[in-house]
């Protein structure tokens, strides 16, 4: 370990710590060795550094305030081979990315979000109906919402069923694409630069490298089209690629760009939504006081006569609380992405060297006693008394209610999209159903471990069980209603639907 470098595990000759660098699940790990070597440590892979942030005011300080020294991502090859150097979210702190990262804040602006929340509240009530009509499938109906709201949202076609095709590509894609970037899953070419060369026929990463760019240029670039060919019958309706088009030339995008930084966002936007949602039934079945709570708060401000709207969430303190915990409690990102170190900076005594990779462990963060009281568990009060969520008398304001979203420059450009999606859906899920444990064959509920998690950079909770069922009559015809006048909003985003799509459209609004 070179001096000035902050502390960290022991190192062995060559290898650092390489040894015992986890493969999976790093950000448990990480917190274990933030509360041995403190808020911020070092840990030595071969030759390269990498620092790891479990403080809230060092992540302010670098990679906030510091942004413009802390925003560059760290070299992947296997990423550049797939995308050609163009998913923004893996992408270096370049030109490119500069392009790319301007276009998507000039279409996902706030307003525009709001301008989209027809759509994304049509969707949002296809969920209720989807779960009124066949709880047990539950999981991947917010699949499905996730993928279609984004899918009708940028590219104007949404998925109503889980198989409709494009959904269906876009998670065969994204599985593929996610094996490819699991660590240990290639050699380690980034290190050893060489093995770039390897032909490939004997690489077989290479060839899971084409097969992945593949499937994402045919899913891509496919939307693309269709969007082009819309626009060039009029048949516009909105959607954020027709802005992209239109504006393709001011924004220096070409067509590579655009239709990467179309799918990517669908990458960006589709399961992240979902793994909250899961996430959020999960803290609900496993902590059934909360849920009370909640319900007692929305019974008191909606009543039974009516469907919840995002305007009503100002006037329910204790579910914008239990928004916030649950991003806490299982963020979706527990360490982000990766970030790396463009220059070198100095903090508190410590050198972070300039391309040393930057973790930021926001899962130790919100999981530190020192900041929290009882961190393990789901407890929405806490959020009650402050913003942040931090215990009396302690200085939470390094922290900030959209942390979970990421920090500086990188910060997820999604933001107001994802908090829509996630605003409306928590209000309809406390308000329509009861969520309970599964129960076996003699009655008893089944125990739900709330630890079952993807691996992965995002994370979602494993398919899991669950009893749901509609609080009222009701409640459930209102479901229906809504439902159905909702299908006015959906015809404009339903072109080119398969037979069994078409079918699956008509079935479901004639009955549940
Ligand atoms: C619950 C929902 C979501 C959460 C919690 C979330 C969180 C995050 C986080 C933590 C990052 C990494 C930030 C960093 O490295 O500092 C990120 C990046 C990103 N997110 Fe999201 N996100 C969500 C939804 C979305 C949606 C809906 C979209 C697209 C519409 C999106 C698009 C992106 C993109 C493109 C990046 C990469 C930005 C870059 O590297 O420049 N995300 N997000």
């Amino acid at each position: 370990r070179e001096p000035g470098l902050p502390p960290g595990p022991p190192t062995l000759p060559l290898l650092g710590n390489l040894h015992i660098f986890p493969k999976e699940f790093a950000h448990f790990k990480f917190t274990e060795w933030a509360r041995t070597y403190g808020g911020i440590y070092s840990l030595k892979v071969g030759s390269g550094s990498a620092i790891v942030l479990t403080d809230a005011a060092a992540v302010k300080e670098l990679m906030d305030k510091r942004s413009g020294s802390t925003a560059d991502r760290p070299p992947m090859h296997v990423a550049d081979l797939v995308t050609g150097g163009l998913n923004m979210a893996v992408s270096r702190y370049s030109e490119s990315w500069r392009t790319l990262r301007k276009a998507a804040h000039t279409i996902l602006t706030s307003q525009a979000c709001t301008n989209h929340l027809p759509i994304q509240s049509a969707e949002a009530s296809q969920l209720l109906h989807d779960i009124l009509c066949c709880p047990e499938g539950f999981y991947n109906h917010i699949r499905r919402y996730g993928n279609s709201v984004i899918l009708s949202v940028l590219h104007g076609k949404r998925a109503p069923r889980y198989e409709t095709q494009e959904a269906t590509a876009f998670f065969e894609a994204q599985h593929e694409w996610e094996l490819v970037l699991e660590p240990g899953a290639t050699p380690p070419i980034d290190l050893i630069p060489i093995l770039k060369y390897v032909p490939e026929r004997w690489a077989k990463w290479k060839q899971d490298c084409s097969k992945t760019r593949k499937m994402q240029w045919r899913l891509y670039f496919g939307l693309l089209d269709e969007t082009k060919e819309r626009l060039n019958q009029g048949e516009e309706n909105g959607c954020f690629m027709e802005e992209l088009l239109a504006r393709q030339v001011e924004l220096g995008m070409n067509r590579e760009m655009t239709g990467y930084l179309g799918g990517m966002l669908i990458e960006g936007g589709s399961d992240t939504t979902a793994s909250y949602l899961q996430s959020l039934i999960l803290a609900l079945v496993a902590y059934p006081d909360a849920q009370r709570k909640a319900q007692e708060e929305i019974d008191r401000v909606i009543g039974s006569h009516r469907m919840p709207t995002l305007n009503d969430l100002e006037e329910m303190p204790y579910i914008r609380a239990m928004i916030l915990e649950n991003h806490r409690w299982r963020p979706v990102a527990p360490m982000f992405m990766p970030h790396r170190a463009l220059n070198d900076e100095e903090y508190k005594g410590f050198v972070i060297p300039q391309g040393c990779t930057i973790f930021v462990n926001i899962w130790g963060i919100f999981h530190d006693p020192e900041l929290y009281d009882d961190p393990e568990n789901f407890v929405p009060e806490r959020y009650l008394l402050n913003e942040n969520g931090t215990k009396p008398g302690t200085d939470g304001s390094d922290l900030r209610p959209n942390l979970p979203f990421g920090v500086g420059r990188r910060a997820c450009p999604g933001i107001h999209l994802a908090q829509n999606s996630i605003n409306i859906n928590a209000m309809n899920f406390v308000w329509a159903f009861n969520f309970t444990p599964d129960t076996d064959t003699q009655g008893n509920p089944i125990h739900l471990d709330t630890f079952d998690y993807t691996k992965g950079i995002g994370t979602g909770p494993r398919s899991f069980k669950c009893k749901i069922t509609p609080r009222s009559a009701e409640k459930a015809n209102i479901i229906e209603r809504e439902f159905l006048e909702a299908a006015n909003t959906f015809s404009k985003f339903e072109f080119g639907l398969s037979e069994e799509d078409k079918e699956f459209v008509m079935r479901s609004r004639a009955r549940c």
